[in-house]
């Protein structure tokens, strides 16, 4: 069976090593694996119970704690291998802690593309750790910021004890990634309010799609900072082979101005819908759901872009509907 891969990302010292130092404590990384960058940072040797190869260990709670000194590819790869001879506990999924610096995209595109990969392991959520501190500094100062927190699946606020007031945070947070759950880091106390469902390719698609609120996305665009919001919806059932056409080739065109897509789509005489998301050039998996979370039928497309202009797509769109309605 495909095992999640779920990242954990965040600017520099967000508190991403904190957060997971903290959970690493308790029992409820038990059945995972996690693939850290820095082994060093994370400062668990007084956890360690056993050493089971190099550069891996097993904690008390299961957890099997792996540093990544080459490709990630080579670590994943590594890690079944490791599991196949015994050598480490059987796991269900991983977590992966990138670098402050690290843009997901890269990351996400790694498991999509490669072949070895690519059925043994699928993308499960994006975790993003927002520095309430230094929340606005960041995002004006770098790129990274804003690709990680479109690309997130859900946003962990840290720092919140050093700012008075982070509503305006929230909401611009909100606003850039539309229904996302807002955690504070602080709350966080197990494996499982991290993970929260576990998402698209979890047991439970539909609530991971709810959770999405597309039926609450503004079809005019919106500007937040360097990002436009921009929603596309169409009430007629839609050729799902012509649609793919047509999203492959926006992204293929515009990926890396394409922050995220989400969308829930009435395709065909399909009587449930199909969920979709993507950041930047790699689209994930399309989930077909097995009904719709609410009454409306309509097909619904969120798009977080930076440095293209929504009126491009939506008469892009306009003119594929026009083909390639069902
Ligand atoms: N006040 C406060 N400090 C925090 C919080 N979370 C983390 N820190 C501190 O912030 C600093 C950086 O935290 P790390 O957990 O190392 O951050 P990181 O995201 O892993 O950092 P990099 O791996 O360098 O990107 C440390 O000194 C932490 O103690 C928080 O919620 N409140």
């Amino acid at each position: 069976m495909s095992i999640a891969l779920n990242v954990i990302t965040g600017f520099l010292g967000s508190g991403k090593t904190t957060l997971l130092k903290r959970l690493l404590h308790g029992e409820s990384l038990g059945d995972t694996a996690l693939l850290i960058n820095e082994f060093g940072d994370v400062g668990i040797d007084h956890l360690l119970m056993e050493e089971v190869a190099p550069d891996t260990v097993l904690l008390p709670s299961g957890c099997i704690c792996c540093s990544i000194r080459g490709e990630l590819k080579d670590a994943l790869l590594g890690l079944l291998q490791r599991r196949e001879r015994g050598e480490i506990p059987a796991f269900k999924r991983v977590i992966l802690e990138t670098t402050g610096l690290a843009d997901p995209a890269p990351i996400l595109a790694t498991l999509n593309n490669d072949v070895q990969l690519r059925g043994r392991f699928h993308i499960g959520l994006v975790i993003t750790l927002v520095d309430a501190s230094h929340a606005a500094l960041q995002e004006r100062l770098h790129p990274e910021w804003l690709a990680q927190v479109a690309a997130a699946d859900r946003l962990l606020l840290s720092k919140t004890d050093l700012v008075e007031n982070c509503d305006a945070l929230r909401e611009h947070l909100q606003a850039l990634n539309a229904g996302t759950p807002i955690l504070d880091t602080e709350d966080i106390d197990s494996g499982e309010q991290l993970l929260l469902g576990e998402g698209l390719r979890s047991a439970t698609p539909t609530a991971e799609v709810t959770r999405w609120k597309l039926h609450q996305a503004e079809s005019t665009p919106s500007t937040h900072g360097a990002a436009q919001v921009c929603c596309l919806s169409f009430d007629q059932p839609l050729d799902w082979v012509g649609f793919g056409v047509w999203l492959s080739m926006l992204l293929r065109c515009h990926g890396e101005r394409i922050l995220r897509v989400k969308g829930l789509l009435n395709v065909n005489a399909s009587s449930a819908p199909i969920a979709i998301h993507g950041v930047q050039h790699c689209l994930h998996a399309p989930v077909h759901l097995p009904a719709w979370p609410g009454t409306e039928r309509q097909s619904r497309l969120v798009f977080i872009l930076r440095g293209l202009d929504p009126e491009l797509l939506r008469r892009s769109f306009e003119v594929f509907s026009r083909r390639f309605a069902a």
